[in-house]
This record gives structure tokens, C-alpha cells and sequence, in this order.
């Protein structure tokens, strides 16, 4: 096991600096008025759910340069490309990675596959200011994720609220129980248990199958992370977890549509 130090607690540091130098840059209110003016958000728990209810794979492929766990996972990174690919091959949703420091993200790219691709994006980043939220409907952003483990209750509170206020939706992401339990104090049906253990960075699905007796069934749960083979997906579908979000595996993939296509027999 590796002994990492934590790579949250370092992600955060950074997102403070970011979101003060934006403020500077741009106020809310104007944000807010930018955000008015973008089509409205896509229906991505709707999207999922028609695909839960129908017990079918729902899968949110994610379109992911580098990590820091992995470091650079795709050289040639076309992100419409991507999406487009994704799309053709019956992705229910898009993830986009937007953090530049860590993942090699871009807003952009989630504003460029927007405009080429019908499916509902959730923008994978850190939030940490309601100011974030505002910035991610202005980019397009149909879905926010909310890390319990980064996140005071107040402050998970109130971005859950500012996000429904937009009209977005909600992805709550946990590590263990304590998170879980945090995380259900929340409206959001979508609860993502996320496998990757972010000091270690080892990845196990016995976290989901450990977690899901402690979710009500009117939730979604989102199996998160180290999803790599036909093995992986038929032991959450046996144990009725229909929801995934998946990115290093289809990433190494010539065709990450191709990859998803065969994983999840689609
Ligand atoms: O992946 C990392 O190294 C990482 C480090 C710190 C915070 C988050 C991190 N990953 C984000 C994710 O949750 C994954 O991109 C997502 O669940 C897909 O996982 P995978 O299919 O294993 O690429």
C-alpha cells in the first residue's frame, strides 16, 4: 500500500486559491446572469433512473486526461471525440473532469462536448463554494458532485441548495459509513460509493457491496471507480447496483465507446 499523503486535503488547498482568484476575475452576479442564459439542465438523475427502473446498466462514462493516482492515463485526449464516441455507444451520462492541476482537466472541454453531444454532464471537480455551482451551470453543467469527505455539513447543505435552486442535480459521493450516513441528510437521490480509497488509492467494490444495505431504495447508488471488466459489472448487477461511473477503463481504450460497449454488454 502506498502511503500517500492526502491528496484531498492538497486538492482543497488549491481549489481555495483557485475560487478567491475567480472572484476577483468574475462576480457571481454576473455569473448568475450567464447562467440564465444557458439551455437548461439535461435531466441527468432522469436519465439514470430510466435506466435503474428498467434494470439496465446506467453508465456515466467519464472523460479524464490523467489522475493523481494514475498520472497520465490518455496521451491522445480529444475530448469531443470522446464524447461522441460515448455517446454512439449508449452512454447514459457524460463525467467531465474540469480540475486543471490534478486531473489535467479543462472548462472548456466540458463546454466544447456540450455543444456536440445530447447527454447530461455531470462537472467532476471540487466543490467548495457555492460560487463553483453558479460557475458550473454557467459552463453547462447539468449535475454537481459533492464530496462528503471535503465537505462541512453546513457547507454540503448549501451547495446542495444553491444547485437545486439552478435546477441541477445532485451526485453525493462516499467513502465509508460515517459519509454515508452524512450524505443522507441530503434531498439528492444520487448517492455515488466511491471504491478508490483516497489515501491508499487502492480500489475494492466490496466498498459498494459493504455500503448498500444503508441506503434506501428509493436512492440511486452509483458504483464509483476500479470498474474493469464484464467480472466487475455482472457482481454489481447481481447485487442490484445498476448505476456506474467509469473512467480509467474506457480511457486506455483506443475506443473508450467501443470499451464500454463490450464491458457492459450494451
Ligand atoms: O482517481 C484519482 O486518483 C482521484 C484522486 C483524488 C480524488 C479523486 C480521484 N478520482 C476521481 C474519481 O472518482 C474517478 O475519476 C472516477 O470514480 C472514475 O474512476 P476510474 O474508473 O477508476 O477511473
Amino acid at each position: 500500500m502506498t502511503d500517500t499523503p492526502d491528496i484531498l486535503q492538497r486538492i482543497l488547498a488549491k481549489k481555495v486559491e483557485e475560487v478567491a482568484n475567480r472572484k476577483q476575475r468574475m462576480s457571481i452576479s454576473d455569473l448568475e446572469d450567464i447562467a440564465q442564459g444557458v439551455e437548461r439542465p439535461r435531466g441527468f438523475y432522469k436519465a439514470l433512473q430510466a435506466k435503474v427502473n428498467a434494470k439496465k446498466p446506467g453508465v456515466i462514462a467519464e472523460i479524464k486526461k490523467a489522475s493523481p493516482s494514475k498520472g497520465i492515463i490518455r496521451e491522445n485526449f480529444q475530448p469531443i471525440t470522446i464524447g461522441l464516441d460515448y455517446a454512439m455507444n449508449g452512454a447514459t451520462c457524460l463525467s467531465i473532469l474540469t480540475d486543471k492541476e490534478f486531473f489535467q482537466g479543462a472548462e472548456a472541454n466540458l463546454q466544447m462536448v456540450r455543444e456536440r453531444c445530447p447527454l447530461p454532464i455531470i462537472r467532476k471537480d471540487f466543490m467548495i463554494d457555492p460560487y463553483q455551482i453558479y460557475e458550473s451551470r454557467a459552463l453547462g453543467a447539468d449535475c454537481i458532485l459533492l464530496i462528503v469527505a471535503a465537505l462541512g455539513d453546513a457547507q454540503m447543505h448549501e451547495l446542495s441548495d444553491t444547485a437545486t435552486k439552478l435546477d441541477m442535480d445532485v451526485l453525493v459521493e462516499v467513502h465509508n459509513a460515517d459519509e454515508l450516513q452524512r450524505a443522507l441528510t441530503l434531498d439528492t437521490k444520487l448517492i455515488g460509493i466511491n471504491n478508490r480509497n483516497l489515501r491508499s488509492f487502492e480500489t475494492t467494490l466490496q466498498t459498494t457491496l459493504d455500503l448498500k444495505s444503508a441506503i434506501p431504495a428509493e436512492r440511486i447508488i452509483i458504483t464509483e471507480s476500479g470498474i474493469h471488466s464484464q467480472d466487475d459489472v455482472q457482481l454489481m448487477l447481481d447485487n442490484d447496483i445498476y448505476a456506474f461511473l467509469v473512467g480509467e477503463s474506457f480511457m486506455r481504450a483506443e475506443s473508450p465507446g467501443q470499451k464500454m460497449r463490450e464491458l457492459f454488454a450494451l
